[in-house]
């Protein structure tokens, strides 16, 4: 039996732990994290913010005592900050300062991500936050009840951006949402969409400022307004949103990294140095859009490659079936999922990619019932005929469809097998020919 350290306890960290005590007994376990709580579902933040939910108390299914009931030996406010690969030592310092070294057989880097703050003046005033940890929330929850915080900017409106600004919206903020790029949420959406959303968003009073960058933050001890190359805007509050990078400075020179510094890991999980495995926000995960390892932080990457690399720590060899990325958001009651390449981002991979689009009722029209319009696009390979993504938007809930486009993906079915597929008719669900279906068989 071995001795597994685990450094990073959130998603993936829990994840691993969980999988290797309740599949492999006999290991020993220890963890080690710098925050002072565990699985916090960032996802919640939002809907706390925009009072969507009561309070964070079901914001969290994890903690340091169901860990330790499970055997782990746990140490939260603990950082690690060096390690010796060749002994195959971990050194950390206690919540009290004092220093703590461990050894390990295995290693399992669990590490994950920071938001990513522009090198830009103004970026340390008063309000302006970040928004990661449960930490964060609370502190923002507290400072919006102030009527002093009148305008609030969101910086980046990509997933958390967008969740971000209904949030403060819904909280009878002045809300304007900035990004460089000319349109929201444009790395998991073609224009076809993302221009649904940015209606919607406009819609319920939201400031939209695409295709500008943020030059400077500017206030006096706090921040008073966001400048960037295109305008100005009023803010009591900066929100930045601009996407993660991993953290992995705990790899040093050892560890092989892929292009933003996240641990190149293979289908194992195993990083480039023998018994030190990575997951999560910190590693790579391999998409089976492109057939190549790329970085993609969702906290559902997170899990399954926790399960991934604990079953390979423990001697019993499996490999990821790889992702495609897929997501989904809501909001105002807009639903859009995506998974796989837009055909955007395919073209731009030099991938002769074709999209087939198609839109409809949801259900025959003779249904009393609800039945809104759904917009679909496939995104496929016009010389191998695969499917490479699949985007969807309906103020009906869409998500199930989107799993479907998930496996097709990973298992490189193509349109055409596709259009013959089984999908089931009942009025009150669907039509005899669905969108599916229709944008299959409408493919060129
Ligand atoms: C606001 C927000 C909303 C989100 N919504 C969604 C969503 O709806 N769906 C989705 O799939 N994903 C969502 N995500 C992304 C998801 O939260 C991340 O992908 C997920 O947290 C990754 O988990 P992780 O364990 O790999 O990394 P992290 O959650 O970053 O955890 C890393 C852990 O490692 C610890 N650590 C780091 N360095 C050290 C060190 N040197 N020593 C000790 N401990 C260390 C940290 O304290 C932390 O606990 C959201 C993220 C945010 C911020
Ligand atoms: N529903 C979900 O699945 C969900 C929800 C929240 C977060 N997440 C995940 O969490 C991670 C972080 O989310 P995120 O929204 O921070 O990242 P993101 O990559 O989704 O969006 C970052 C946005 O910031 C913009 N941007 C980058 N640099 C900028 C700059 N200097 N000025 C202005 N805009 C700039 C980008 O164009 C992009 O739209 C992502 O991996 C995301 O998928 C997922």
């Amino acid at each position: 039996m071995s001795k597994i350290v685990v450094v990073g306890a959130n998603h993936a960290g829990t994840a691993a732990i969980k999988t290797i005590l309740s599949n492999h007994p006999g290991h020993q376990v220890s963890v080690y994290d710098s925050n002072s709580n565990i699985s916090f579902l960032g996802c919640g933040m939002a809907l706390w913010i925009g009072a969507q939910i009561d309070g964070p108390e079901g914001l969290f299914y994890s903690s340091k005592e169901q860990l330790e009931s499970m055997g782990a030996v746990i140490h939260m406010e603990s950082k690690v900050e060096d390690i010796n690969f060749e002994q195959k030592k971990i050194f950390a310092r206690a919540k009290d300062g004092s220093a703590l070294e461990e050894n390990y057989d295995k290693l399992i880097l669990a590490t994950g991500s920071w938001p990513i703050v522009p090198n830009i003046p103004g970026k340390d005033l008063e309000n302006v936050q970040l928004v990661k940890l449960y930490q964060h929330a609370g502190d923002v929850i507290e400072k919006i009840k102030s009527p002093d915080i009148k305008n609030v900017v969101v910086v980046g409106a990509g997933y958390i951006g967008v969740e971000l600004a209904e949030a403060f919206q819904r909280h009878g903020k002045n809300t304007t949402l900035i990004d460089i790029e000319k349109t929201c949420l444009p790395v998991y959406y073609d224009d076809e969409f993302t221009s649904l959303m940015n209606q919607n968003l406009q819609d319920h009073g939201i400031h939209l400022a695409f295709g500008e960058r943020v030059v400077e933050i500017r206030g006096s001890g706090k921040v008073e307004e966001v400048v960037t190359d295109k305008g100005a805007y009023p803010a009591d509050m900066v929100v930045l949103c601009i996407g993660f990078r991993p953290n992995t400075n705990l790899g040093g020179e050892k560890v092989e990294r892929f292009k933003n510094g996240a641990y190149l890991v293979n289908k194992k999980q195993e990083t480039s140095v023998k018994d030190v495995f990575a997951i999560g926000d910190c590693a790579t995960v391999y998409d089976n859009s492109v057939n190549a390892p790329n970085y993609i932080a969702l906290a559902t990457n997170a899990v399954r490659s926790g399960i991934v690399a604990a079953h390979n720590a423990c001697g019993t060899e499996i490999e990821s079936v790889g992702v495609q990325g897929s997501n989904g958001i809501n909001i105002y009651d807009l639903k859009m999922v995506s998974t796989g390449l837009t055909l955007k981002k395919a073209r731009s991979l030099g991938i002769n990619a074709l999209a087939t689009d198609f839109e409809d009722l949801q259900k025959p029209e003779f249904m009393k019932s609800e039945n809104p319009p759904v917009k679909i696009r496939i995104v496929y390979d016009a010389d191998s005929r695969v499917i490479l993504g699949a985007q969807m938007a309906s103020t009906y809930d869409i998500s199930m469809g989107i799993h479907l486009f998930s496996l097709a993906i990973q298992e490189k079915v193509t349109i055409e097998k596709l259009a013959l597929t089984d999908i089931f008719f009942l009025p009150h669900f669907n039509k005899p020919y669905n969108y599916i279906t229709m944008a299959a068989i409408s493919a060129k």
